[in-house]
């Protein structure tokens, strides 16, 4: 069992132990560290279920700290089964990833440790470089892997050895007589890293004995320039955006690579991943001397509108007919699957341009036929709905959504609000209500 959660502390560290070559070497030595400082380290492993070894590795894992535990070594085993599959479309080896990281963080967490070490070295980082180079990364894949990171929970996950040789790791191995895991799946040349490994480092290091030292000094800078690359973005965004997108003008007053910088910063944040590079090379070649327009983004779009770039919903359903009658008078979300979102309903003081809760008791839904007439102040004249939408800039996705009726009188559109003649009196407590479309999912 791990210790508790509730009292980290310095006095104990997490090891990423799989049972292979590198991160046995680095259990050893951190354990015979911690040994000498008196700390205490958690070695642990995760089972993935994905091959048919697992099992026995898991077990080699188990007995070989027991072993050292038994020769005076301060480290205990902890291990997590990974379950589920990958989802549509997730490759097993993202799906691995992703399982590993959260279950090594939860256990490194839950046992109390501040501090996670990974086995990679100088030729892992190496690889990635390479294998990201060979994909056509900028700066953030050349990158390749952080020395240091913090994490959820604030779990600072340290690569120590990303600058020792594989060599090193090999000499300790064999100075300590220590055995490992031979990982049967290294071999499998369908993985692009194990090409690389088996087919393209030897020749490329006998003709280029200096690479792994040269191609890992590349991925430091290349982290000093992602550094720098996030450090402009972080100046230039704060004054492109609003609550309405990105000012899309601004943007492209700035110098080209700024402005390609700037515009990945943005999708970065607002679609909280990294675009593809293909989405972010058309914006730019299509964005400028566009008025308006639109750009798939996953399963929502990207919109251009009045010189701003926001991200939406692709356009609501529209309602097949009418719908109701619906009772849309208490505060929170009243969902309508059918038109692809529902109505957010807050209380909004007395009178005002807020319906009264009376009259949203029974209410109708439907589509915009034409022809409806919407009046936005008391003292004004009902007009047409598209000259509303007009005269308050209401952009063509924010119109989307079915109109609420009591009866034949109109009482609400999306974009607009409340129509005027409907208003709760001074005096009366009124509700407001916005339409939301179902969320945009990743893409
Ligand atoms: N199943 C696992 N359980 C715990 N930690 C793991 C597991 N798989 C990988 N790790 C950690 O992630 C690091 C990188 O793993 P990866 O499989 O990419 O490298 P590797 O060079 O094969 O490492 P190793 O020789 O330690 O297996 C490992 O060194 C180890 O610290």
């Amino acid at each position: 069992m791990l210790p508790d959660a509730s009292a980290p502390h310095a006095g104990v560290f997490a090891v990423a132990y799989s049972g292979g070559r590198d991160s046995t070497a680095l259990l050893h030595l951190s354990a015979r560290q911690a040994q000498a400082l008196g700390l205490r380290v958690l070695a642990l492993h995760v089972h993935h279920g994905l091959s048919a070894n697992a099992d026995a590795w898991l077990a080699h894992c188990e007995s070989q700290c027991q072993t050292w535990a038994a020769q005076g070594l301060p480290l205990s085993f902890h291990f997590r089964r990974l379950d589920g599959a990958p989802a549509a479309g997730q490759s097993i080896e993202a799906w691995a990833r992703e399982g590993r990281y959260r279950a090594l963080s939860e256990m490194a967490v839950q046992g109390g440790a501040l501090l996670l070490l990974l086995a990679q070295h100088r030729r892992d980082q190496a690889e990635t470089w390479l294998l990201q180079a060979l994909r056509g990364a900028g700066a953030a894949g050349l990158a390749a892997m952080p020395a240091h990171q913090t994490r959820e929970q604030g779990l600072v996950w340290a690569r120590p050895w990303l600058d020792q040789p594989r060599e090193a790791v090999e000499a300790y191995l064999a100075e300590q007589g220590l055995s490992f895991i031979d990982d049967d799946s290294n071999t499998d040349a369908r993985y692009a890293r194990n090409r690389l490994r088996l087919q393209v480092w030897p020749q490329l290091s006998a003709a280029f004995p200096g690479a792994e030292a040269a191609l890992s000094q590349s991925a430091q800078w290349a982290q000093q320039a992602l550094e720098l690359q996030r450090e402009l973005a972080a100046q230039d965004l704060p004054p492109l955006c609003s609550d309405q997108g990105l000012d899309v003008a601004v943007l492209l007053g700035l110098s080209p690579a700024r402005a390609s910088n700037a515009l990945r910063a943005w999708l970065q944040q607002t679609l909280g991943q990294a675009a593809p590079a293909s989405l972010v090379q058309r914006l730019l070649s299509e964005l400028p001397g566009r008025r308006v327009g639109t750009w798939p983004c996953g399963a929502g779009e990207l919109r251009l509108y009045r010189g701003r770039l926001s991200l939406g919903a692709a356009a609501a359903h529209d309602l097949p007919a009418e719908y109701g009658p619906l009772d849309l008078s208490r505060p929170g979300f009243h969902a309508l699957p059918q038109a692809g979102g529902g109505w957010w309903v807050e209380p909004a003081g007395e009178g005002g341009a807020a319906l009264p809760a009376s009259l949203l008791q029974s209410v109708h839904a439907r589509p915009r036929q034409g022809g409806e007439q919407f009046q936005s102040q008391p003292r004004g004249l009902p007009r047409s709905l598209k000259k509303c939408f007009q005269a308050a800039a209401v952009p063509a996705w924010q119109r989307g959504g079915p109109l609420l009726f009591a009866g034949d009188r109109l009482l609400w559109v999306p974009g607009l609000g409340a129509d005027a003649r409907a208003w709760a009196e001074a005096g009366t407590p009124g509700l407001k209500l916005r339409w939301q479309a179902d969320s945009v999912p990743a893409l």
